[in-house]
C-alpha cells in the first residue's frame, strides 16, 4: 500500500533472498535492456559522485528508472580510498526501491551485500560470454569483501583447475584463503599469480597498475572491478592497449575509468551489447571487461530481493 512505511531488509535477509544463478539471469536481462538505450526501459545516468576529501572517499548516488517495468529505484554508497591497516570499511551503501507512481519509498535495504554479489555476478557474466571455453586457472588480484564474492561466484557456476589468489601481504592473502569455502593457491607476486591465468579478476583499491600486459597470457579474460576515478589504474597502459575493451557503460567508463581514460584507448562494446547480440565476443583475443557498477545493476537486484520479500511475507 502506498501509504506504508518503508520496510526494511537488511544484511542477513538480503544474502538469504539472493542466489547466483538468479541473479545473473537478473543481471543479464537489466544489462541488455540498458544498452538498448530506450528511455521507456531505463532512464540511468552516470552516476553522480561527491568528493569526502576530508576522508580520502567518494559519496555516490546511483538512480535508476525502468519504466516499462515499473522499477524505480536509487543506491547511496560512499566508497573510500582507507589506508591500509584502517578497520573502516571501503564500501557502505543503502538501496531504496520507490513507487513510481505514487512517489514513496517501498523498501530500504543493505546495500552492501547487494554491491558486492551483483558486481560479482556482472564479473562472471563477463567470463562467460568472453572467456575460452578450455579455461582452467583463475586468478583474483585482491582479496577483500570483492574477492570473496568473486570466488563464490566464479567457483559456483565454472569449473576452473585452479584458482591462485595475491594480496601484498602474504599473510593476508593466507588469512584470506582460510575463510574461502574451497581451494585457493596463494601467490607471492602479480607475476607469479598470473603467469599462464586464463581469467584475472583485479578487485583492489589500487590507485596505480597493479596488472601489466607483459605478464598476461594472450586471450586471456580480464574483469576489472577496481579503479572506479578517473585518475585510478589497476591496468597498465600496454595491457589495456592489446585487448579488446568491453565496459558495463560507454558514458560511465568514459567518465570514471582511469584505465580507459588515461589509457585512451576506444571501448569495443558495452556487455549488453553482447547480451543483445549487436556486438561480438572476441574470445579469441585478449579481452578486459573495465566495470564501474551500474544503477540499473542495484536497481535489478533490489526488485529481485523485493519480489522475493513479498512471496514468503504473503
Ligand atoms: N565495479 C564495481 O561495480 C565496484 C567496484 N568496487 C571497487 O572494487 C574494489 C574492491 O572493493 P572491496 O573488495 O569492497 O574493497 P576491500 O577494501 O574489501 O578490499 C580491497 C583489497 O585491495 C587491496 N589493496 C588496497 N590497496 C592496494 C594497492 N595499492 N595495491 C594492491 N592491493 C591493494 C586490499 O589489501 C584488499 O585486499 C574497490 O576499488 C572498490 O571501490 C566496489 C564496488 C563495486
Ligand atoms: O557500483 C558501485 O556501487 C561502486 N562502484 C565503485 C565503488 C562503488
Amino acid at each position: 500500500m502506498a501509504e506504508s512505511p518503508p520496510v526494511v531488509i537488511w544484511e542477513r535477509e538480503v544474502r538469504s533472498l539472493l542466489n547466483y544463478s538468479e541473479l545473473i539471469q537478473r543481471l543479464e536481462w537489466a544489462l541488455g535492456k540498458f544498452s538498448k538505450r530506450d528511455s521507456a526501459e531505463v532512464i540511468q545516468p552516470v552516476r553522480t559522485t561527491v568528493p569526502l576529501q576530508k576522508h580520502n572517499g567518494f559519496f555516490g548516488v546511483m538512480p535508476c528508472y525502468m519504466e516499462n517495468d515499473g522499477i524505480l529505484c536509487t543506491k547511496l554508497v560512499n566508497f573510500y580510498n582507507r589506508p591500509t591497516g584502517s578497520t573502516l570499511p571501503s564500501t557502505q551503501a543503502i538501496v531504496m526501491l520507490l513507487d513510481p507512481e505514487y512517489g514513496n519509498v517501498k523498501a530500504v535495504m543493505n546495500g552492501e551485500v547487494i554491491t558486492v554479489m551483483r558486481t560479482a555476478a556482472v564479473s562472471a557474466i563477463s567470463a562467460k560470454l568472453l572467456m575460452r571455453t578450455d579455461s582452467e586457472v583463475l586468478t583474483i588480484l585482491g582479496t577483500g569483501k570483492q574477492a570473496t564474492s568473486h570466488y563464490d561466484v566464479f567457483t559456483e557456476i565454472f569449473k576452473f583447475k585452479e584458482v591462485r589468489v595475491w594480496s601484498r601481504s602474504k599473510e593476508r592473502g593466507v588469512t584470506f584463503a582460510g575463510t574461502l569455502n574451497g581451494p585457493v593457491t596463494v601467490c607471492e607476486s602479480v607475476e607469479e599469480a598470473v603467469k599462464g591465468a586464463d581469467v584475472i579478476v583485479t578487485v583492489t583499491r589500487s590507485t596505480e597498475p597493479v596488472l601489466f600486459g607483459q605478464w598476461v597470457k594472450p586471450g586471456a579474460h580480464i574483469a576489472a572491478v577496481g579503479a572506479c576515478r578517473p585518475d585510478w589504474r589497476e591496468l597498465d597502459d600496454t595491457l589495456m592497449k592489446q585487448s579488446v575493451v568491453y565496459v558495463d557503460s560507454r558514458e560511465g567508463a568514459m567518465t570514471e575509468s582511469g584505465d580507459v581514460v588515461l589509457s585512451g584507448v576506444q571501448v569495443f562494446a558495452e556487455i549488453g551489447d553482447l547480451i543483445n547480440g549487436t556486438k561480438p565476443a572476441c574470445k579469441e583475443k585478449t579481452t578486459v571487461f573495465k566495470s564501474l557498477g551500474l544503477g540499473v545493476e542495484d536497481a535489478a537486484s533490489a526488485q529481485l530481493v523485493y519480489d522475493k520479500w513479498k512471496s514468503n511475507v504473503m
